[in-house]
């Protein structure tokens, strides 16, 4: 019998999950397996998780909730043989959706019973872990400001983008890969990322591959306010490549000089991370749970 933990958190996407609890009990009773649960707080969810997982020993945790509930878990599990499965119940469910799995709770549920096991890449980010996505400026700060508002939900993440958009002023960073310096000057954001496209679809790094030993740093210039739509539109349609405004390098590691030590976010919540933030990938370093894809 396989043992499943879930973690589920009661705030996310601003989402009620009382009856979601009941139907995975009656799901996993269906399908014998042996269930526990863990409700996040916000209070030292990683400690106690850890213990939960210790004290129950399961062969998956399934994050219920969205991208900081998702990372949550991978916190605990990575580097371990336990794998992650994911319900997406959040305002982005970024890395779900990268990933393939069903937005819908009773399809992502299914997968949990009929599925395959990848080990994905992951990235150390100044020895913080980042399963998706990290990014410094505008997107960041639009996520800060999320992440103090009372509101959740995606409509609550464009209204802030699009109040915050008008004043944002670009800030400067110093790129190197390498060991060599591959860009030093302004940038309206800069993203590192091993994934394809932020929870909302925009799409920053089309051709991305999650478990290929090397992560992406993506950058976005300056740009005229009057070319906003048409990279709105490059990215909501897999064509940000064609922007005269972006640049793109894949690597294994990296140093960023943030100067002005700007707004920066992982995975969906925002952190404080010194002027020079290191990024190193780690190899097939996290086992999800994926959908077995019909031929
Ligand atoms: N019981 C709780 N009460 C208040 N905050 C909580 C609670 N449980 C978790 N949190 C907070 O929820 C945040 C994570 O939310 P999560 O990212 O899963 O959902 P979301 O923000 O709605 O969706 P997404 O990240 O996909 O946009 C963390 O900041 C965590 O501290």
């Amino acid at each position: 019998m396989s043992k499943m933990l879930f973690v589920i958190n009661p705030i996310s996407g601003d989402l009620d999950k009382e009856e979601l609890a009941e139907d995975v009990r009656a799901f996993c009773l269906r399908n014998q397996i042996e269930t526990d649960f863990y409700k996040t707080t916000g209070e030292e969810d990683e400690r106690h998780l850890k213990q939960k997982i210790n004290a129950f020993q399961p062969d998956i945790v399934t994050a219920i909730g969205g991208d900081g509930t998702v990372s949550l878990v991978a916190k605990a599990i990575i580097q371990s043989p336990i794998a992650l499965g994911i319900i997406p119940q959040g305002s982005g469910n970024g890395l779900s959706k990268d990933l393939g799995i069903p937005q819908d709770f009773d399809e992502a549920l299914h997968v949990l019973v009929d599925h395959h096991i990848m080990a994905i890449d992951t990235l150390d980010v100044n020895g913080q872990l980042s399963i998706h996505l990290c990014d410094m400026g505008f997107n960041a700060l639009v996520v800060e400001r999320f992440c103090e508002g009372e509101t959740r939900g995606p409509g609550a993440y464009a209204w802030i983008a699009m109040q915050e958009f008008m004043g944002y002023t670009p800030k400067r960073y110093t790129i190197m890969t390498d060991g060599k310096t591959v860009f030093d000057g302004e940038a309206f954001m800069i993203a590192v990322t091993n994934a394809k496209a932020f929870g909302s679809n925009a799409t920053i790094n089309p051709s991305g591959i999650i478990n290929d030993g090397e992560f992406e740093i993506f950058i976005l210039e300056p740009f005229p306010k009057a070319s906003s739509l048409g990279i709105l539109y490059q990215l909501y349609t897999d064509t940000i490549d064609n922007s005269i405004y972006t640049h793109r390098f894949s690597c294994r590691s990296a140093e960023i000089v943030n100067h002005a030590k700007e707004h920066t976010q992982i995975d969906g919540e925002p952190v404080d991370l010194p002027e020079k933030i290191e990024f190193k990938v780690m190899p097939k370093s996290l086992r999800v749970i994926l959908p077995n894809v019909q031929e």
